[in-house]
């Protein structure tokens, strides 16, 4: 009976669809042990590296399973990222580096030759970048290593054994880098945003993907931002898109902002426009894999319709990336490789049959066009391709004779087309 005298209606016996029971992974049960579940010190770091020895968390069990893995060298590392048990752009990058930095300490390559050294560096680097096209990172990194190795090789004196010993720390020093340099995105992003939102917050914030500490050194760079603002105490809660095909946003972002305390709140791909509308979101901040010289960026498919979706609720689109990321040798967007995927990304989940595996569009990056060049330029474009379509789809259906007035197309060399 309810307290105003009516029958209480019956009971469901099915769990609430808000909050069924929950099941923690199997690692993550409490143990006695301060600090410490399972036996496994609590902390999530995508890779561990001492001088010599790698070993990297396996994304793809997570969070089922908690489970590092030794990599031995450049081989293993291109197998950890095309198969995307390692995946972030920086986080590629490091890998890739970390894993040659232990093959030349394992005393693989030429050891009585610098020439030979550099070359057999620029080898491995080359096999690396062949793993996955679209971040920018790796390149970026394996460009500077090797304008350093170059400048080795030429100082006078310098004995193999020297170069290789240069080499190891160059690499090892690019782990704090990016730890450092996450800590910088992350405080200048929340200062932006609390900047422009009344009181200065708190704030409720909107992501994709994963870009945390598992995606890079430590941190991160989009989620880098959502952690500043929480250590600010200026952050109400952040949705986080599932982020199909392979989940990196509800199997990874929301576990490592749980493990941190951090308000997150799992949302369907589909639900991010509504979210944004209904619960308050006051910026949308993202990651990236490349960003061309005219600011085009390139990142984790789903990302566009965010962009488009903000703009068209004035909501402000932050993408939050090092300078690694910036590819400032091609001019826009269109001149990035786009990665494919295989279609079984789509029409499997964890070796669960989800589809029919007929046709299939493969997963792959999408590029978007930043904010602050999306003012004029996005907008222009949409309203042009919308138009133009609308106009095609009339004349499919008009008799030949009668003519469309149709809207000027973009300036030659102009023209701007989403992919994917
Ligand atoms: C700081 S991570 C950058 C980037 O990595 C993600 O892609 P993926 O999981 O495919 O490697 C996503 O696009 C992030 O924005």
């Amino acid at each position: 009976m309810s307290r105003h005298g009516t029958p209480a209606p019956d009971r469901d016996p099915r769990p609430s669809p808000r909050s069924g029971p929950p099941v923690t992974p199997p690692w993550a049960v409490p143990s006695p042990r301060k600090g410490r579940c399972r036996g496994v010190a609590m902390v999530l770091e995508s890779l561990r590296y001492r001088r010599g020895s790698l070993e990297v968390l396996n994304q793809r069990l997570l969070p089922g399973q908690l489970r590092y893995e030794r990599v031995g060298g450049v081989e293993r590392a291109w197998g950890a990222i095309r198969d995307m048990e390692v995946r972030g752009a920086p986080a590629i990058a490091l890998l890739g580096c970390l894993s040659l930095a232990v093959e030349l300490a394992g005393g693989a390559g030429p050891s009585d030759d610098l020439g030979a050294l550099e070359e057999f560096v620029g080898q491995k680097l080359g096999f690396l970048l062949s793993a996955r096209p679209t971040a920018a990172n790796l390149g970026r990194e394996a460009e500077r290593l090797q304008t350093f190795v170059r400048q080795q090789v030429e100082t006078p004196g310098v004995t193999p054994q020297q170069l290789r010993e240069s080499i190891i720390e160059y690499i090892e020093g690019l782990l704090e880098k990016d730890r450092r340099d996450n800590r910088n995105i992350g405080a200048h992003g929340a200062s932006d945003i609390l900047g422009r939102v009344p009181e200065g917050g708190p704030v409720t914030l909107l992501t994709h993907c994963n870009t945390g500490t598992l995606a890079t050194a430590g941190y991160g760079t989009a989620l880098g931002v959502v952690r500043a603002l929480h250590q600010r105490g200026s952050l109400s809660r952040v949705f986080c898109t599932e982020t199909r095909p392979y989940n990196q946003g509800s199997r990874l972002s929301a576990l490592e902002l749980r493990h941190d305390g951090i308000p997150v709140t799992i949302i369907a791909d589909s639900a991010a426009a509504v979210t944004m509308r209904e619960r308050g979101v006051q910026a949308v901040v993202v990651g990236a894999d490349r960003v061309a010289a005219n600011g085009d960026v390139a990142n984790k498919i789903g990302t566009f319709q965010l962009a488009v979706a903000a703009r068209h609720m004035e909501i402000p689109f932050y993408v939050a990336a090092p300078s690694s990321t910036c590819d400032p040798t091609l001019a826009s967007g269109r001149l990035i490789p786009i990665e494919e995927r295989p279609g079984t990304e789509l029409t499997q989940l964890g070796g669960v049959l989800l589809a029919d595996p007929g046709r299939t569009i493969a997963p792959k990056k999408l590029r978007v066009i930043q904010q602050q060049k999306l003012k004029k330029r996005l907008e222009v474009g949409i309203r042009m391709r919308i138009e133009r379509e609308t106009v095609q789809r009339a004349q499919g259906g008009l008799p030949k004779k009668l003519a469309l007035v149709t809207a000027p197309g973009p300036a030659k060399g102009k023209a701007k087309k989403g992919r994917g």
